[in-house]
């Protein structure tokens, strides 16, 4: 049945014009807030993350109601289809099982494949954390460069940076990702070529910036004194097309495989976690796994209110299709997850960024929000002022590691503080009235700009500690989020046909530019752009 047509999204509707406009600061007010508190009913626990989630703007009704769209949009049957395997990515005709990877026991058919794999990647980790591998001069290995993008980057990048301070201090990480040849050329000058190791990572091996990165990184190589005889001990692949990687020149021994049931944007609990695995050990990487796991068996046996993904997920369509906010911030209170906001736009964003139903029919409502955000205490110092008065009511998850990485005591508290003022006044905001009886008498004019209208809504996602189970965990948990969201919209969250277009027109773009020629078949804004380009740059 059409979404709009479920009789839990009617009494959505219904319900959100009755409650709508209430003001959380009156529900959170003393008199109101009796036995069991707000934050008691809206609590949740689970494998080191504890989720308070009541400055939303829910009554228990509300969450019923959210409920009963979950069972009526098959939410359940969705995530039990995904688990075992079915192909839940109808226009690519997969499944998608990046939770294979990280089970203890995954479905029978991956188990072997996936345990192989596994081994392969310690083996050769271990060898190169224990410098047992070397360069060709027999140095050992002190400078990793992943070569990916999307989902072939973002997710190690972020990983490398959040764990670093478990990282093995030998190596210095570095990822390369944009075409911008900058981007390879800074991180190259600052190595020596006898003690790099790429990973080369990327599902298609047909990318166009990894394999522009990697054809110029080879070169830099051989240029740099690396005998084309020990390339190999300089060069490793991950994909799913192995043996375009050998014909790239990678050794057929050092190609790691993913699998078309690998989506992009979830693998990183694959090798395309490689560079991540070569950083942090198999041991941490192990309990990255763990974490995750622990977090899918969470999902599927916790009941729906007591579930953290579902909670999210339909606090998320709350907001996007009752409120029709715009976006979502994501504000995590920590230095070390400052490459998480960019990792859940691309989970997100590109998973649920899409129009058109399963069925082919275009969906009467929206989808994904708009995913942005910036480590805390640094938004509030840029743009936090737009989430409190501006026009736009943008929902925040606030994540918080309750354990400092660090030995700089005082700092924490300050730090603490400030995520728990935030999302205390966004959701209080200031009256005229009690600001008027604040300030002085010179500053009454001004008092409508002092005002805060608050009732803005947030969640507030605490760790124990940032670890690698937690962070397993926590990913995990916005994975799920994905799909739940995906199946409430009708729309298939593993493919991206999106980007396709792009991509095509590029390479006909890219010819013009080689060839110096500006095809008349273009638009006249295009054909501009290309020949004003030509007149400045040299090709
Ligand atoms: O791993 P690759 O095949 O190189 O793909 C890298 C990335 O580029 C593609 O265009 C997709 O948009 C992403 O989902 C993917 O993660």
């Amino acid at each position: 049945m059409p979404l709009k047509s479920l009789a839990a999204w009617t009494a959505l509707d219904a319900h959100y014009a009755a409650i709508g406009t209430e003001h959380m600061r009156d529900w959170f007010a003393a008199a109101n807030d009796l036995h069991p508190t707000r934050a008691q009913r809206f609590t949740l626990e689970s494998c080191g993350i504890t989720l308070d989630f009541s400055k939303n703007r829910i009554t228990d009704q509300t969450l019923q109601l959210l409920m009963q769209l979950a069972h009526e949009a098959c939410v359940p049957a969705a995530r039990d289809a995904m688990f075992a395997g079915e192909i839940v990515n109808p226009t690519e005709a997969r499944a998608a099982l990046h939770t294979a990877l990280r089970a203890q026991n995954p479905p029978a058919p991956y188990a072997a494949q996936i345990k192989h794999e596994w081994n392969r990647m310690v083996d050769f980790a271990n060898q190169v954390r224990e410098q047992q591998w070397r360069g060709h001069t027999g140095k050992p290995i002190q400078s990793i460069v992943n070569i990916g993008i999307g989902g072939s980057d973002l997710g190690p990048k972020m990983l490398c940076h959040a764990l670093a301070p478990l990282g093995d201090p030998r190596l210095s990480m570095h990822f390369v990702s944009n075409v911008d040849g900058a981007d390879l050329q800074r991180v190259l000058s600052q190595l020596d070529p006898a003690t790099t190791l790429a990973v080369i990572v990327s599902k298609t091996f047909t990318t166009l910036e990894t394999m522009t990165n990697a054809e110029s990184l080879r070169h830099w190589l051989l240029n740099h004194g690396v005998p084309e005889a020990k390339l190999g001990q300089h060069l490793v692949g991950v994909t799913a097309d192995p043996a375009k990687a050998v014909q790239f020149g990678i050794l057929p021994e050092q190609v790691f495989k993913i699998w078309d049931w690998v989506g992009g944007r979830y693998s990183l609990w694959s090798a395309v976690g490689l560079s991540a695995l070569l950083y942090l050990g198999p041991t941490h990487f192990a309990k990255l796994l763990a974490g995750a796991a622990q977090m899918d068996q969470h999902f599927r046996e916790a009941p729906l209110i007591r579930n953290l993904p579902i909670i999210l997920a339909l606090l998320g369509i709350w907001y996007r299709n009752f409120f029709g906010a715009p976006s979502y911030s994501i504000a995590p209170y920590a230095a070390a997850l400052r490459y998480f906001p960019a990792y859940l736009q691309q989970l997100e964003m590109e998973s649920n960024g899409k129009s058109v139903c399963l069925d082919g029919s275009f969906a009467d409502y929206e989808t994904v929000p708009i995913v942005w955000g910036e480590t805390g205490t640094n938004g509030q110092h840029a743009f936090f002022q737009m989430l409190h008065q501006g026009s736009t009511m943008v929902p925040v998850d606030f994540i918080l590691p309750l354990t400092p990485e660090h030995e700089l005591a005082h700092h924490h508290p300050k730090l603490l503080a400030n995520c728990f003022a935030q999302s205390q006044a966004l959701m209080l905001g200031r009256t005229l009235e009690a600001t008027q009886q604040r300030v002085g008498p010179d500053q009454q004019a001004i008092c409508p700009h002092l005002t805060f209208a608050g009732n803005r809504p947030s969640n507030t996602i605490m760790l124990d500690a940032l670890t690698p189970h937690t962070l397993g965990a926590l990913i995990a948990v916005y994975e799920h989020k994905t799909l739940v969201q995906a199946t409430i919209w009708n729309i298939n969250p593993f493919d991206q046909w999106g980007v396709e277009l792009g991509k095509q027109l590029s390479a006909v773009i890219e010819n013009d530019l080689v060839t110096q020629t500006v095809n008349q078949a273009h638009d006249s804004s295009t054909r501009a752009l290309i020949a004003h380009a030509l007149r400045v740059t040299h090709l």
